[in-house]
């Protein structure tokens, strides 16, 4: 029986090491609190991706440990559906149209398939693709892939929704959009999320708190509060308030990696 604490994520002294060599954390301690929005902001290779992967119980830290509303992450997973998982890569199964591919994890979990494609429906109304239900991924850009991505795993209605570089590989316009979208969603929906991106502006436009992490080994350096109101408009960006925390991010980047390796 898992149990259900309002902490919603706790790293205590995680250290993380690949084949007895490669040391991707240390000491990594951080809470994460209900209805956050936290981005790891950290250079490539930091270990903001196996920090994730961690909270969703793929691998385990080497000492210390990680848990997901007071339990084993591996826990979580395996008995509720609370926590969700969307990579920079859709994942989507070319032969199933886009109602589909959102269906797929609500069929393999199993129970009321009307309720379930009510709920597909829902998802994909709000992130703007009610009209290509029946479409296939290859009819789609990569925005729209995205958002059926991000539809497949709000159905499964997470209270915790991990996000690993969603928006890298897309252009920047559609980045943007997908930003303003996806605090529209965690809005709504009444998430915590996680959302791991090595671009600054990105992380100071979605984050109530930007979790800066040192070049390899990945330690956590700083916590900067982002007190920006809500609901936020793209042209926050131009304020000055915005410009102030994207210097103090990329300052506390800089000063936490100096003289580290970086990969
Ligand atoms: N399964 C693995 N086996 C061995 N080493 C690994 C494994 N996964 C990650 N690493 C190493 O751990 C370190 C951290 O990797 P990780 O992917 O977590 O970094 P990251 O900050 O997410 O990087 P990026 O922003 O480039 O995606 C890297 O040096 C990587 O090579």
């Amino acid at each position: 029986m898992v149990k259900t604490e309002r902490e919603v994520v706790q790293f205590q002294q995680v250290d993380k090491v690949f084949n007895n060599e490669i040391i991707a954390l240390s000491d990594f301690d951080l809470s994460i609190r209900e209805g956050e929005l936290v981005c790891f902001l950290g250079p490539s290779g930091c270990g903001k991706s196996t920090a994730l992967r961690m909270v969703a119980g793929l691998g385990e830290a080497t000492a210390g440990s990680v848990n997901v509303f007071g339990n084993h992450p591996k826990e979580m997973i395996k008995e509720t559906n609370d926590i969700a998982f969307v990579f920079q890569d859709a994942n989507l199964l070319p032969w199933r149209t886009v109602l589909d591919n959102v269906l797929l994890p609500l069929e393999l979990r199993g129970g009321d398939k009307k309720e379930h494609k009510k709920e597909a429906i829902r998802v994909l109304e709000m992130v703007g693709l009610k009209d290509y239900l029946k479409a296939y991924p290859r009819q789609l850009s990569g925005g729209m892939k995205m958002r059926v991505s991000i539809a497949r795993a709000l159905a499964a209605k997470p209270k915790l929704l991990l996000m690993d570089e969603p928006f890298a590989a897309l252009d920047e316009i559609t980045r943007q959009t997908l930003q303003m979208e996806l605090l529209d969603i965690w809005q709504k929906e009444n998430m915590t999320i996680l959302f791991v991106t090595h671009n600054v502006y990105e992380a100071v436009f979605l984050s109530t708190r930007i979790a800066v992490m040192s070049a390899r080994p990945g330690r956590l350096t700083s916590l900067i509060d982002i007190d920006l109101p809500f609901p936020r408009q793209l042209s926050i960006r131009t304020d000055a308030r915005f410009t102030e925390y994207v210097d103090l991010a990329s300052e506390k980047l800089e000063s936490g990696n100096e003289g580290r390796e970086l990969v």
